[in-house]
């Protein structure tokens, strides 16, 4: 039967604009050639931006429409029918928004195939996933708000201005993940734990937007705002940013603070340096106090009133997406520079921890191999974790966050926190925070600490109040858990938090899962449209630059930066640069050693130890040693830069540890050494360097095999050291977990 015999059509309901045009441009691109981003920024239409995700969801599903098409023979039952505007609709009905809402002909046309048509594209060959492509998952548009030169209500009434719609704001993260994964053409969101984060459809572009020129918008995937989200400086304190080029991180920290205190950004290489100084200049963070200089050779006791730090340094940038399937003839290099990765990063993150009056640094990367971040991150707990605890971030996320760090690489791996593509829509991301531990008696220093994980909880409430929304349900909750908080609060705030337990109480409905709409789309009159600053530099330098500051690193969308990401890795640990970093470490380890004497913190930590448990000590060693068999090996096999890294590694443990011990360390490493060389020559490098789920679990398996036979080299391996070792971990793990 033909399927629109049924129908009676009102014939004089129009379609709507947004489709027409959106057809008139298909058929350009498609039948006559033009260029398709031309056609759309010359349309006149107020939302321009709706029409280029139509049109380019239309345009990527060209070959699945065409056989959609010729499938169900809607154009063969209706032969009047506009077929650029079928294309659009079928768009629109089976990717878009997935409702067509109007009476008009064409609209109820293909409403009336809308079966035939989701059956057809099942059936479709083409619409199938391909499994080579499930990396390349399809983000959404990220947008900071910069808040320096702009602010959130402001620019969520320029968007709406502009005809977008914001979605109102969801109660849990899993339903605000749901929420951004359906979002139509039009549609934007605040992003669930960050504010001054907006979410667009992906593909949509903001290169030309007048906002993104004037630098009050920045384009920047949500995973690279969590480290100045998590770190959440105080206004008026000193932060460093050891790895700060091209400066989104720098720059977020600024907004942060309100630009009312001081923040040294640090970056070592030249043209990367120059980057820096230009966006921290457009981005009005004027709190930034730019330094070129290698992060190792700046010296704590200079810098005495530094309390935050963020850690950012160069990685393997397997996070990113589109980036993740590594080229086969790369897969035996990763390993290796894998090892030397994580050889600087845990360098730069152990010389951020000596900082003698930091409270809290991030270490964060955007790579998703736990050689890059639990190992180095559990490195440095073994050498600083009698100063800093690890910040358990599922409870500071109050469990609104999915993924977090193996315990199978690290002692705290689960307290550290990972974003993945395919679960939270951002580009793969690795976070881990490091709070000065208070001192165990009453002291001012201690009293700060505490107030410390106060003020990272209150961030986090903080965060999580929309400025135009009012609070969510997370917030609710926030309030309710307040009696169990194991931090200290002070008596104001929490009447504060009640007050607005009590208002929210009387306004929201919680049977809905999302808030009703959002106020500020209703308030467009007050015209409160991002202005049209001109750019300060010509746009076709902008562009470039744009490739480069779009989140540079992190961000994957631009081939450019990948490479430019690869080349940054490459180059840092090429060895024709070799003597000059031979110099450069031999420098670093002077300062390492200097530091560790000079720091009164450190001298404390020792005397602290006195009061572990003897067995605790002995199985934290033997971890510590199995770790630093592991960087060895790899060390081992690359260039002599790294054997000096590994001098200055072994220095700085034989001042901490007494001779004899370190004896025995090293005739253990040495044992621990071989088996692991005998174990890797059976194992294809490709299997442990390999990102796939069934190279993972190898890899897992030959840790394990590492595991037990380091137990049986180096300890009588019986089931009741075993379990009293497990007991002990977990008593500690409680310990850890009351203090933090
Ligand atoms: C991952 S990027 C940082 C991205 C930056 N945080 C942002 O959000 O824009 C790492 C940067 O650290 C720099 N870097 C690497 N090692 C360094 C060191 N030892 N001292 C200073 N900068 C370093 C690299 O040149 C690179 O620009």
């Amino acid at each position: 039967m033909n399927c629109n015999m049924s129908t009676t059509f009102v014939h004089s309901v129009k379609v709507p604009r947004i489709y027409k045009e959106c057809a008139s441009t298909v058929k350009k691109v498609l039948a006559d050639g033009a260029s398709f981003k031309t056609l759309v920024f010359k349309q006149n239409h107020p939302n321009v931006q709706g029409i280029y995700a139509l049109v380019s969801e239309t345009l990527h599903h060209c070959k699945e429409l065409q056989s959609i098409i010729d499938q169900t023979e809607i154009l063969i039952e209706n032969p009047r029918f506009d077929p650029w505007l079928a294309r659009v609709l079928i768009t629109e009905l089976l990717w878009g928004k997935k409702v067509l809402k109007s009476e008009a002909k064409p609209i109820l046309t293909v409403l009336n195939y809308k079966e035939k048509l989701q059956q057809a594209l099942v059936q479709n060959p083409d619409a199938a996933v391909d499994p080579c492509d499930k990396r390349k998952v399809k983000l959404p548009r990220y947008v900071r708000v910069n808040t320096l030169l702009t602010s959130i209500d402001e620019a969520l009434s320029a968007f709406a201005e502009d005809g977008w719609r914001l979605l109102p704001r969801c109660y849990s993260y899993t339903s605000h993940l749901k929420t951004i994964s359906n979002m139509g053409y039009d549609n934007f969101i605040q992003d669930f734990h960050i504010p001054e984060v907006l979410i667009f459809p992906p593909g949509t572009k903001f290169h030309d937007h007048p906002g993104y020129l004037s630098g009050k918008l920045l384009l920047q995937d949500k995973a690279s705002c969590l480290p100045a989200f998590l770190l959440n400086p105080k206004p008026n304190s000193e932060v460093m940013d050891m790895c700060s080029a091209p400066g989104m991180k720098t720059t977020h920290l600024a907004a942060v603070i309100n630009n009312e205190g001081k923040i040294y950004a640090i970056e070592m290489k030249d043209t990367r340096y120059r980057t820096l100084c230009e966006f921290v200049t457009n981005a009005n963070a004027s709190c930034v106090e730019t330094i070129q200089a290698d992060a190792l050779t700046i010296s704590p006791e200079f810098y005495p009133n530094i309390e935050y730090i963020l850690v950012d340094p160069s990685c393997s940038g397997s996070g990113m997406v589109d980036r993740i399937e590594i080229r086969k003839e790369d897969q035996n290099n990763l390993y290796n520079r894998l090892g030397k990765l994580q050889s600087l990063q845990s360098m730069i993150l152990n010389h951020a921890l000596k900082f003698p009056n930091a409270k809290r640094v991030v270490y964060s990367t955007c790579s998703i191999y736990p050689e890059e971040n639990e190992c180095v991150v559990d490195e440095a707990m073994t050498k600083f974790g009698d100063i800093y605890n690890l910040v358990d971030l599922k409870r500071k996320l109050k469990n609104e966050w999915i993924s977090f760090g193996s315990e199978e690489y690290s002692y705290y791996g689960d307290r550290c926190l990972y974003a993945r593509p395919e679960v939270d829509h951002c580009s793969g991301f690795f976070l881990a925070v490091f709070q000065r531990k208070p001192k165990s008696s009453e002291s001012e220093e201690g009293l700060n600490a505490k107030e410390e994980n106060a003020t990272l909880e209150q961030a986090y409430d903080n965060h999580t109040k929309n400025p135009s929304n009012g609070y969510h349900e997370q917030e609710v909750q926030n309030i309710k858990s307040e009696e169990n908080a194991t931090v200290v609060e002070d008596d104001q705030s929490k009447k504060k938090k009640k007050k607005r337990k009590i208002d929210l109480e009387g306004t929201e409905d919680p049977s809905n899962d999302c808030q009703p709409q959002h106020e500020t789309i209703v308030i467009s009159e007050e015209n409160m449209k991002v202005e049209e600053v001109k750019p300060k530099k010509k746009k076709k330098e902008r562009k470039i630059d744009s490739e480069m500051l779009e989140d540079h690193e992190h961000q994957s969308q631009h081939e450019v930066t990948v490479e430019s990401e690869e080349n940054t890795n490459v180059e840092e640990v090429e060895p024709k640069k070799k003597k000059k970093k031979k110099e450069k470490h031999i420098d670093t380890e002077e300062i390492q050693d200097s530091t560790y004497k000079h720091r009164p913190q450190h001298e404390m930590i020792i005397d602290s130890k006195a009061s572990l448990d003897e067995q605790e000590v002995e199985s934290k060693k033997k971890k510590k040693k199995k770790d630093k068999t592991t960087n060895l090996q790899t060390i081992e096999n690359t260039s002599y830069e790294h054997e000096t890294i590994v001098k200055s590694e072994e220095n700085l443990q034989a001042q901490e540890d007494e001779p004899k011990k370190k004896k025995k360390k090293k005739k253990d490493k040495e044992i621990d050494s071989e088996e692991k060389v005998l174990q890797r020559d059976n194992q294809s490098l490709h299997e442990i360097i390999d990102g796939s789920n069934e190279a993972k679990s190898k890899r897992k398996k030959h840790k394990t095999k590492e595991t037990d036979q380091t137990i049986e080299v180096n300890e009588p391996f019986d089931e009741t050291f075993v379990k009293e070792k497990k007991k002990k971990k977990k008593d500690k793990r409680e310990v850890e977990t009351e203090e933090q």
